[in-house]
């Protein structure tokens, strides 16, 4: 069996097969004590986040969602969609303790043993549903991020019992259970803004088919300057709702090359839209890019909730959005392909939808 317990880093050990196939992830790695950045970490220099490209006067929008009956709610909403990609939601409705309860869970899974996480790994689980991970396509990077995660994809609540690990769950399913309504009503506000007045049975598929959830987990790394915990993506989703804990570290592609950083504020959750709703809208609804920094003092956790078509739903512009003059800019795609596309090699930015360009 694979070590599970410290193993003398040098440059000659092979950190890949520690990190990747023996599944003690780059936390195994992290609780080495390293003092330097491991090479296979170092990103180009382009892909590192420095203070001359953030705008520190810029923020996204935070939305109160107590009054949601006001029309002014909506308007913000689709407003912050169009022009944003990502807003902060407060006041949401899922109870704080349902948050909390999920972070814990998450921290939980990740302090489990090597032997226990690796049981989860693409070649040993149980399912395909159930993944943990790290980086994000290892294989296909030619520079690694400083990331662990648990990808956990839905399928019914049967098997999430049956298959999911018990170190989080429950916590996890009732947070989804939890998030619901407001993805149900988030949908329903962009929806109608795109001339689409009722979610029927087809849209509902389209637009919130299929859920995955996410554990990431971000430990401290030695030299965070250097690399990066998630590399400029935006996420292939429809909508994503991403509880972050208090430590920070997302940034929001800004204009040009500026960076906003998505400041923890207690109890929200950031809300983004993701490719496929860019697609089935047209291009009026923007999945921005974003990407995550590394920190150098403290381990960092985030829980997003990919709100997706089912994979073998058929995307493209809604019909609604082309009623009149306008030109598609988008052709039909197969989801599951444009998924495949986008985990088929390293994280690169916006270049992911020009898989669906006309
Ligand atoms: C990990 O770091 C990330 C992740 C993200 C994610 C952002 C999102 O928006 S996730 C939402 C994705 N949508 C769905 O999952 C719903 C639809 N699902 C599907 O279409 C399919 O289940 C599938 C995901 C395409 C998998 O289909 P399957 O037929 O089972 O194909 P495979 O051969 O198993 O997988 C294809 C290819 O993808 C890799 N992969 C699959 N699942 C994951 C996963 N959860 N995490 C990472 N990679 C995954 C798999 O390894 C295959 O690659 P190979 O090289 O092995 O061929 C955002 C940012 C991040 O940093
Ligand atoms: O950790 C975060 O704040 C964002 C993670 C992310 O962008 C993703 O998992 O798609
Ligand atoms: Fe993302």
């Amino acid at each position: 069996m694979a070590p599970t317990v410290a193993t003398p880093i040098s440059e000659s050990s092979n950190i890949t097969d520690l990190v990747v196939t023996n599944g003690n992830g780059v936390k195994g790695l992290s609780e080495m004590g390293l003092k330097t950045l491991p090479k296979q970490y170092i990103q180009p220099v382009e892909e590192r986040i420095t203070v001359s490209n953030i705008l520190p006067q810029e923020s996204i929008p935070i939305i109160d969602m107590s009054n949601w009956d006001d029309q002014k709610v909506s308007e913000s909403i689709c407003d912050a969609a169009e022009k944003w990609g990502f807003f902060q939601i407060i006041n949401h409705g899922v109870p704080i303790e349902v948050l909390e309860n999920v972070k814990d869970a998450t921290h939980r899974f990740f302090n489990l043993p090597a032997e226990e996480k690796r049981k989860f790994s693409k070649e040993n689980s149980p399912s395909n549903s159930v993944r943990f991970g790290t980086s994000f396509s290892p294989e296909a990077e030619k520079a690694l991020e400083w990331k662990d995660y648990l990808s956990l994809f839905y399928v019914s609540e049967d098997e999430a019992s049956a298959l999911w690990p018990s170190a989080c769950k429950d916590q996890v399913l009732e947070y989804m259970r939890g998030s619901e309504p407001i993805i149900q009503r988030l949908l329903e506000a962009l929806m109608k803004r795109i001339n689409v007045k009722e979610i029927d049975e087809t849209k509902e598929s389209l637009l919130m088919g299929s859920k995955r959830i996410n554990l990431n987990y971000y430990p401290i790394c030695p030299n965070p300057e250097l690399t990066v915990g998630v590399g400029r993506h935006s996420d292939v989703s429809t909508l994503t709702i991403l509880l972050q804990d208090d430590i920070g570290g997302l940034y929001v592609r800004g204009n040009n090359d500026s960076w906003v950083h998505v400041p923890p504020v207690s109890g929200s959750l950031v809300i983004n839209v993701g490719d496929a709703l860019q697609i089935m809208s047209n291009g009026r609804y923007k999945s921005i890019e974003h990407r995550v920094v590394a920190s150098g003092s403290k381990n960092r956790i985030s829980v997003p909730i990919f709100v997706n078509p089912r994979p073998y739903d058929m995307i493209g512009p809604f019909s609604e959005v082309l009623a009149g003059a306008e030109k598609a800019l988008y052709k039909q795609v197969l989801y599951s392909d444009y998924v495949k596309h986008f985990f088929r090699k390293a994280h690169d930015g916006k270049n992911t939808i020009e898989f669906a360009k006309i």
